[in-house]
């Protein structure tokens, strides 16, 4: 019988280092696919086009939550979920925690929509969730000297960064199960190091 696979997350403000940081744990695991969101499926990056680019002013919160969510259906039908039940590992680059965070505590306050939307449509979390833990001004330099730079959000500053900082590190306590907060103000071998020991795998050579 096929096992289920496990489910990873990362998860931090823009430019904390997570893709970077998702890209080096995969590497490390034969049987693990890479994915992100919002995005993942050929439908789910059709809805990140959608929602990331153009007018920040655009989409309020409460459509956002509905983007997000349709595009999370569609990457975890068509992807998450036969990569799990085949066995694989699969490497998710953000997640529901996302939602929660932005849409459900910084950039609106729907808490209670985000709860009921991702009982109600999405239902599946993490095995265990990295949140990379770092200076929203340092990350968001970082950021945007980075010349495919393409989410919006960085255009709202340092001040909601540092919001969405809180709410991460408020996250890890509330799921204090499955969530490992990293120090992300380091260099990228020795984060990857501290998440090798956090996996169980030997330190990087
Ligand atoms: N530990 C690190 N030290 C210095 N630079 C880093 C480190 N980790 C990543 N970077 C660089 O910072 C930039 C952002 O990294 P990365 O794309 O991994 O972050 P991210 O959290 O996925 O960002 P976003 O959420 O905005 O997509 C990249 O140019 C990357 O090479
Ligand atoms: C999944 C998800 C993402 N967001 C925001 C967070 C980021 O600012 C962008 C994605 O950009 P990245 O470069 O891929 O990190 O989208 C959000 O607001 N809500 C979500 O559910």
């Amino acid at each position: 019988m096929t096992r289920p696979g496990r489910f990873i997350t990362f998860e931090g403000i823009d430019g904390s280092g997570k893709s970077t940081q998702a890209r080096l744990l995969a590497e490390r695991l034969p049987d693990a696919i890479l994915t992100r969101e919002p995005g993942g499926s050929p439908g789910a990056e059709e809805i990140r086009a959608l929602v990331l680019t153009g007018d920040p002013g655009r989409w309020s919160p409460e459509t956002e939550l509905l983007l997000f969510t349709a595009a999370r259906r569609d990457h975890l039908e068509k992807r998450i979920d036969p990569a799990l039940a085949a066995g694989r590992t699969v490497i998710c680059d953000r997640f529901a925690d996302s939602t929660r965070i932005y849409q459900g505590a910084t950039r609106g306050d729907l808490r209670e929509k985000v709860d009921t939307l991702h009982r109600l449509m999405i239902g599946r979390e993490p095995d265990l969730t990295f949140i990379i833990d770092m200076d929203p001004a340092a990350a968001l330099s970082r950021g945007l000297a980075r010349p495919d730079a393409e989410s919006r959000f960085e255009d709202f500053g340092l001040e909601m960064q540092e919001r969405v900082r809180a709410g991460f590190l408020a996250l890890a306590r509330q799921y204090s199960d499955r969530c490992r907060v990293i120090d992300g103000n380091r260099a990228v071998e020795a984060i990857a190091a501290d998440i090798a020991t956090q996996m169980g795998l030997a330190a990087p050579g």
